[in-house]
């Protein structure tokens, strides 16, 4: 079994408890299942440099990352930045993340949320909702065409952006259709954690103009950014690079500086 598998695993005994104690009917009565969503994809559409930064204290591949900082003063900081939207990692073994960080995330800023988890059940995205989000992501790998299909519908029916992740040809393939907006491509092999841009290079011009691109993972330079816009990426997902320092918010401040000089 590879990472994938075991988070996999995980995420069905974590979703079948919490089907168990907290019903999708509680879950609607969230103030935050009524509010009007946020647009990342059209942020992104009308940004120079797309940045989305992600809050992300561990991961399997970098082990910590750093569990010092605050969620309410990374998102501040990341606005302040004038990134375009924020990813908030809510898978706690793994990564270290809640839904409470997105709950407090939403508190403390106006950009676009991501909730980034292995999402597999249709409760998730009602949970994604009612802790406001913005975006869902879906992995391809680890959905059928079927699944992705029933789930982006389901998102869309909320008013929830969806970002399908892909690191390959065939994953790509079975996954187009017209329930999503956006489409990331993971630089980093989930089954290795070898991370190359080359990933993002490859598949960008298989992918229809439809979808905004994002290119996800190992993203650390000004340099690569500006490999990846002529590719058509508009959006850039940037988690590590920002959250190993002691203000995620300057390093974006920093980093976004940069990218205009
Ligand atoms: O980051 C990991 O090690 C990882 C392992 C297994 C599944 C997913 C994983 N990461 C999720 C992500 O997609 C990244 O957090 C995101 O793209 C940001 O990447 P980075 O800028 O390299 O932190």
């Amino acid at each position: 079994m590879n990472i994938l598998d075991h988070i996999i695993a995980d995420k069905r005994k974590e979703v079948n408890l919490k089907k168990s104690i907290i019903p999708v009917s509680q879950l609607e009565q969230s103030v935050l299942f009524e509010r009007s969503t946020l647009s990342l994809a059209e942020r992104l559409k009308t940004s120079t440099y797309g940045i989305v930064a992600e809050h992300k204290r561990r991961s399997p591949s970098k082990s910590v990352i750093n569990h010092d900082l605050n969620v309410f003063e990374v998102a501040k900081g990341y606005e302040n930045a004038g990134v375009c939207g924020m990813s908030v990692l809510t898978d706690g073994k793994y990564f270290g993340g809640s839904l409470d960080d997105l709950l407090i995330a939403r508190a403390s800023c106006q950009l676009p949320l991501l909730r980034k988890e292995f999402i597999i059940d249709p409760y998730q995205i009602i949970e994604a909702k009612a802790y406001g989000a913005d975006v869902i992501l879906l992995i391809a790998s680890v959905l059928t065409k079927e699944a992705i299909k029933q789930l982006s519908e389901l998102a869309k029916s909320l008013n929830l952006e969806v970002l399908l992740e892909i690191h390959n040809e065939e994953e790509l393939q079975k996954s187009v259709m017209p329930s999503l907006d956006m489409m990331g491509v993971n630089n980093r092999n989930l089954k290795t954690f070898e991370v190359s841009l080359d990933t993002s290079k490859r598949l960008s011009t298989l992918i229809p103009n439809d979808f905004v691109k994002i290119s996800e993972s190992g993203i650390s330079t000004i340099e690569a950014i500006k490999t990846l816009q002529p590719y058509g990426y508009q959006g850039f997902l940037i988690g590590e690079n920002f959250m190993k320092t002691d203000h995620a918010g300057n390093s974006a401040t920093q980093f976004i500086n940069d990218l205009h000089k």
